[in-house]
């Protein structure tokens, strides 16, 4: 299943424009992630496609027709919305199996086909042992969970996903987003999903689509996003980056010196020695960062920038680096745009 998403703006009231322009397709079977800081239009976004939310201009088409006043229920999506409401009255089990009974006559599964699809959704999202409970009796990752499963058992061909796992820990999240990744695999799903965590994003999107301010600043693959950041926004906020000041963009970026702006990842900047090409430079710490090694490093005018060397190479350069080491910083790559906002 595809969604374009043309021109879609969403308000607030007169000042906030949740969606200020987004259009952008998801391709059949891809996994998307809606990735931005708080507030940048998520969820707006995520809940114009499913329905719950009419825009005040643009069109939304799925499979190229026009579904912009479809209801959601017309819409015939499966979601799970941060805190999203489980029925109260009923058991965990039945809360699962509760889109399989609501199936039309002639579709309609025998108690035994329910229970051999309910209770393996229910072992995967590690709820087996609680399907008798009521929702109040569950923490609130546990119900996220069961949500899951919920949107799961109808197999729906578009999956629609809040910050799923964002009330989970970090094991338990891990172990999930794998699952998902497979179980989206496996039935064929088209998904979309919302978090504003850049590893999970990056992790396990096919492609990942980046909004700051109800606009979209990127859309591509994590592999585009992360390397060719379309705006500085992207670069920033994919991790860290160094915004090169002028004076020293000479020395750092000796192959465009000059023009727009520059920035450039800490793993990115090249340690030389001392008296050569380069930013001059002094060692002041090292520590290590999941098996790379942080390095901070005192300019001469007392300003302080971080580079890491990768994992492969930081036992080797730990002993050659030893704070109150002279050295010389050359960025390998840096990320260049027209203008700095
Ligand atoms: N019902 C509403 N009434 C008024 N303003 C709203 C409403 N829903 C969202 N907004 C505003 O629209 C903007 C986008 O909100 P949205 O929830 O889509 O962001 P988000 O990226 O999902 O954020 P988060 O990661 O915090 O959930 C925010 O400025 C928010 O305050």
């Amino acid at each position: 299943m595809a969604i374009r998403i043309e021109g879609a703006v969403k308000r607030y009231g007169p000042k906030v424009a949740a969606i200020d322009g987004v259009t952008l397709e998801t391709r059949p079977g891809e996994l998307l992630a809606l990735l931005g800081p708080s507030g940048s239009g998520k969820t707006t976004l995520l809940r114009a496609i499913a329905g719950l939310e009419f825009l005040d201009a643009g069109r939304i088409l799925i499979d190229g027709d026009d579904a912009t006043a479809l209801t959601a229920r017309e819409r015939r999506i499966g979601f799970v919305f941060q805190n999203y409401a489980l029925f109260r009255h009923l058991s965990v089990f039945e809360n699962v199996a509760f889109g399989l009974r609501a199936r039309p006559r002639r579709l309609r599964l025998t108690e035994a086909e329910i229970r051999d699809r309910v209770l393996p959704l229910l072992r995967t999202v590690q709820m087996e042992e609680y399907a008798e409970r009521k929702p109040a009796a569950l923490s609130g990752g546990q119900r996220q969970r069961v949500a899951l499963a919920r949107a799961l058992a109808i197999e729906p061909r578009l999956l629609l996903l809040d910050e799923p796992f964002g009330a989970l820990d970090a094991k338990v999240r891990r172990e999930l987003r794998r699952w998902l990744r497979e179980l989206h695999d496996r039935l064929g799903l088209s998904t979309v999903f919302v978090t504003h965590d850049q590893e999970e994003a990056l992790e396990l999107a096919d492609r990942v689509a980046i909004l700051n301010q109800g606009r979209l600043e990127q859309l591509g693959t994590p592999h585009e996003v992360y390397d060719s950041p379309a705006t500085p926004f992207v670069a920033e906020f994919l991790g860290d980056a160094l915004r090169v000041p002028p004076r020293l963009r000479r020395a750092l970026v000796p192959d465009r010196p000059h023009g727009g702006l520059a920035m450039v990842r800490p793993h990115d900047i090249e340690l030389l020695p001392p008296g050569g090409p380069g930013v001059p430079a002094i060692v002041r710490r090292t520590a290590s960062r999941g098996g790379a090694l942080l390095v901070e490093l005192e300019l001469e005018d007392g300003n302080r920038i971080e580079a890491e060397i990768a994992r492969g190479d930081a036992h080797e350069a730990e002993g050659r680096i030893a704070p109150g080491t002279r050295v010389g910083l050359r960025a390998r790559i840096a990320h260049l745009f027209d203008d700095a906002p």
